[in-house]
């Protein structure tokens, strides 16, 4: 069977999972151990979907060197992934979706702004890494969402041109690196509401993955 010429590029966390509100509890608890202000409205705008070397860097107020964002970066995700293990879980209709996807050809990968120990965490503790042709994380990019070199890699790992990948997006920062990269973008509601959302210029909003299908998706692309 012929591939259809577009690729889906997924987001990971508040995407794939549903696991938000463990990372802002996890953030907040990191912080307060060190003794920094963070508040919800500064996780939203300054945290949520970013990489953890630009995360820290706003956390601490002062550039972090690599081996220290090493340290605090596991410090704060063993914290998150203590705090999610008990609730992993695929996000409502996720498996049937990528079910579907891999049925029809259609390249599919991840674009994370997460560090690999949490992609393992996740990809393997969900037995998901097998529908993948590619995974972008934290440790393989120069330049963390809004910018657009996650789903620019992704889409060269996939190799089929931005115009015909369609990402799939619940953080701000993440839509916009979508929007930057010339791709179709789908917004989940799992993190904000749709009037929040409806302000990105996200492509489509929907709640989750049960309200698309192919033909949706293809009826979006160029
Ligand atoms: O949404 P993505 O790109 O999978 O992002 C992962 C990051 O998402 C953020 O929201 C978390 O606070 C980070 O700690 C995490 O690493």
């Amino acid at each position: 069977m012929a591939a259809p010429p577009f690729a889906a590029l997924f987001d990971m966390d508040g995407v794939l999972i549903a696991n938000t509100n463990f990372h802002i509890n996890a953030w907040l608890q990191f912080a307060h151990k060190y003794d920094r202000p963070l508040t919800l409205e500064q996780y939203v705008e300054n945290i949520n979907g970013r990489v953890s070397a630009d995360s820290m860097a706003y956390v601490f107020q002062r550039p972090i060197s690599p081996g220290e964002l090493i340290v605090l970066t596991e410090e704060k995700e063993a914290i998150y992934r203590e705090l999610y293990r008990p609730h992993l879980q695929t996000a409502p209709g996720l498996l049937d979706f990528l079910d579907t996807l891999q049925a029809k050809n259609v390249r599919l990968a991840v674009g994370t702004s997460a560090p690999e120990s949490n992609v393992r965490f996740t990809l393997d503790g969900l037995s998901l890494r097998p529908y993948f042709d590619a995974i972008v994380d934290a440790s393989m990019i120069h330049h963390g969402k809004p910018d657009p070199e996650i789903y620019l890699t992704a889409a060269e790992r996939v190799d089929v041109s931005p115009d015909q990948c369609v990402v799939f997006e619940d953080a701000f920062a993440g839509i916009e690196a979508g929007l930057r990269a010339g791709m179709v973008v789908i917004a989940l509601t799992t993190t904000h509401t749709r009037d929040e959302l409806a302000t990105t210029g996200a492509t489509l909003i929907v709640d989750d993955f049960t309200q698309l299908n192919v033909a949706t998706i293809q009826e979006l692309l160029p």
